[in-house]
């Protein structure tokens, strides 16, 4: 089993997250980050791949004292559960998202990474281990069901949501488009690694929504799943 997992990311109107240097852009304004601050609020956890954490150093914490009020109020932590896809465990040992705010932490290794690694993260953050050379992401969305996780939700970048994608791993897709072009070819995009080849292999989705925000769209999109395997 595993939870209900939506990726949010904002992208420039050519569809890329951030410059071919992996620079951080501010795509959207600030309608838009209250809306993400929102729905981080309202989810059990939120994962990003190391590539996002070595380029932006993000903490995710919530940031509006009502919502943590809200989230305290309900019984849970100010901040949903913060997940890390690092299959080396590369985490620093002194990024934002193992430092800053309150709340469980998760670093997701595979059975490759260095094991002193493990050992120096296990001092700030729970370390889960599953595949070899890199996390095997549906027995991590197992183990994350497993310790109560039921709303998911992902902000990048690229790499891990086209492994999420090509896994059938996703249930929506919530992009912000603003008002600018980045270019480069290599400039991430929502979904990276080595592409579909074929139609019949593309995965299909359903637009759900269309929001006019600010000087861009919001656009929430619902996977069309091959096999559906959440409960
Ligand atoms: N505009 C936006 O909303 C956002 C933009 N970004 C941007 O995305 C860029 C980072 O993206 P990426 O470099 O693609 O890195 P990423 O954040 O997608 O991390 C990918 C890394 O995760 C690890 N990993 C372990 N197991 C994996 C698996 N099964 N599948 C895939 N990855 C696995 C690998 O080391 C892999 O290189 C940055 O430039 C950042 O600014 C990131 C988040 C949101
Ligand atoms: N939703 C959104 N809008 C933008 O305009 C952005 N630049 C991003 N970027 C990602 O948000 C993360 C920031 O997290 P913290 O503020 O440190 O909690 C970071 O990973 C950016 O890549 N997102």
């Amino acid at each position: 089993m595993r939870p209900y997992v939506f990726v949010n990311v904002a992208m420039s109107a050519d569809g890329k997250l951030s410059t071919r240097e992996r620079r951080q852009v501010k795509i959207s304004g600030s309608i838009d980050f209250r809306r993400v601050d929102q729905i981080k609020a309202g989810s059990d956890a939120i994962m990003v791949g190391i590539g996002t954490v070595l380029a932006d150093d993000p903490s995710l914490t919530v940031k509006d004292p009502e919502l943590k009020a809200g989230r305290a109020a309900r019984g849970e932590d100010e901040n949903p559960i913060r997940v890390v896809v690092d299959s080396r465990g590369r985490t620093p040992i002194e990024a934002a998202i193992l430092n800053k705010g309150s709340g469980q932490r998760i670093v997701a290794v595979a059975g490759e990474a260095d094991e002193k690694n493990r050992e120096l993260l296990r001092e700030k953050a729970d370390v889960i281990t599953t595949g070899t050379e890199s996390v095997d992401l549906p027995a991590l969305l197992d183990a994350l069901h497993a310790r109560g996780v039921r709303r998911l939700m992902v902000e990048g970048g690229g790499t891990l949501i086209w492994s999420l994608i090509k896994e059938d791993l996703v249930d929506e897709i919530q992009t912000f488009i603003g008002n600018m072009v980045i270019g480069g070819k290599d400039a991430p995009t929502l979904a990276d690694g080595e592409g579909f080849l074929a139609a019949q292999d593309f995965v299909g989705l359903d637009l759900a929504d269309v929001l006019r925000m600010e000087e861009g769209i919001l656009l929430t999109w619902k996977v069309r799943h091959q096999q559906r395997s959440i409960l």
